[in-house]
């Protein structure tokens, strides 16, 4: 048997980035076993509630999480759910699931991670029958393709790929059919970070050039996101994310743990953003900056 190749040391970074994928789900189970927000589905991919987290972090989740529903809810909405999601470095992420049961689908709703990433999420879904079951209900035939890095179905595609090969996800995103000419919404929610300036820029290219009416949104560390080929990118910090969405909600998320340090959730905040680029050929009017203010304002 041959043995195994020595690790390199970009096995050893790469598997450092997957391994932020455990963190963002285990703080959002965590979050959402305090009540921040409510997600029935996180628990079948991270049993344990796990350590303790502090509110800062639970309140700066809890805004991460609202500030990108906001604008991917309103996509849909703007779109009548006539488009495509493509969610980049989705991780664990459950939106799927959440857009099912609030009759919010849109004509498929895509995934890339790590082959590593996939093979695990896809495992889980086939195992546990409420990831499963909304699955099999919005696929009309017999032909739903589950293996061990990809699953495709009517309504939702998991590809195992590396985002920083562009070729090699061009190939599997037309194989499981995205089509360039149907609006689609780009998510990536701290993943670009992860890869270099070069890398990152490629990527949000690559939308550009072979979607012409499409958006992208970046949740990650200020002045990350590159303009390039959008006809618009605009940006909000998260300080500002957390002052405008529903002020109701975040009464109620703030009663449920005491915040010592203020200041702390202050800076927290300020270090993020939501980044938004768009491009609008089909002349929609719906994705243009001032639309997207006007989602959160
Ligand atoms: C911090 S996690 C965020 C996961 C998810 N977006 C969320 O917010 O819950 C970053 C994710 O990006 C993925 N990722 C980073 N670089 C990647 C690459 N080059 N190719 C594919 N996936 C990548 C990681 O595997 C990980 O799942």
């Amino acid at each position: 048997m041959a043995a195994r190749q020595p690790f390199t040391d970009l096995d050893t970074a790469d598997e450092a980035v997957r391994s932020t994928c455990d963190d963002a789900t285990t703080c959002k189970r965590y979050a959402t076993s305090k009540g921040y927000w409510t997600d029935p589905y996180v628990q079948y991919f991270v049993r344990s509630v796990g350590e303790r987290k502090a509110p800062e972090i639970n309140r700066g989740y809890y805004a991460r999480v609202q500030g990108m529903n906001h604008l991917l809810d309103a996509f849909l909405r703007k779109t009548k759910c006539d488009c495509q999601i493509v969610n980049l470095g989705a991780g664990l992420d459950t939106t799927f699931w959440r857009l099912k049961d609030e009759n919010l689908m849109p004509r498929k709703y895509f995934e890339v991670d790590f082959p590593m990433i996939a093979a695990r999420k896809i495992h889980n879904i086939k195992t546990k029958p409420p990831l499963s079951k909304p699955l099999i209900e919005t696929h009309s035939t017999d032909s739903l393709l589950l293996d061990g890095h990809s699953l495709d179905s009517d309504r939702y595609c998991i590809i195992g790929a590396d985002l920083r090969d562009i070729p090699g996800l061009d190939d599997k995103l037309k194989k499981f059919h995205l089509n360039p000419e149907l609006p689609t919404l780009f998510l990536s929610e701290c993943v670009l970070v992860y890869m270099t300036p070069d890398q990152s820029s490629k990527l949000v290219n690559w939308a550009s050039v072979t979607f012409h009416t499409a958006m992208f949104v970046n949740y990650e560390q200020k002045e990350r996101f590159l303009k390039t080929g959008w006809e618009n990118a605009d940006a909000l910090d998260m300080m500002t994310v957390y002052s405008v969405i529903p002020q109701d909600d975040v009464a109620r998320i703030e009663r449920l743990e005491f915040l010592d340090e203020k200041e702390l959730l202050q800076q927290l905040l300020q270090h993020y953003s939501i980044c938004w680029a768009t491009k609008d050929k089909l002349k929609l009017g719906t994705y243009g900056l001032e639309y997207c203010h006007k989602v959160y304002f």
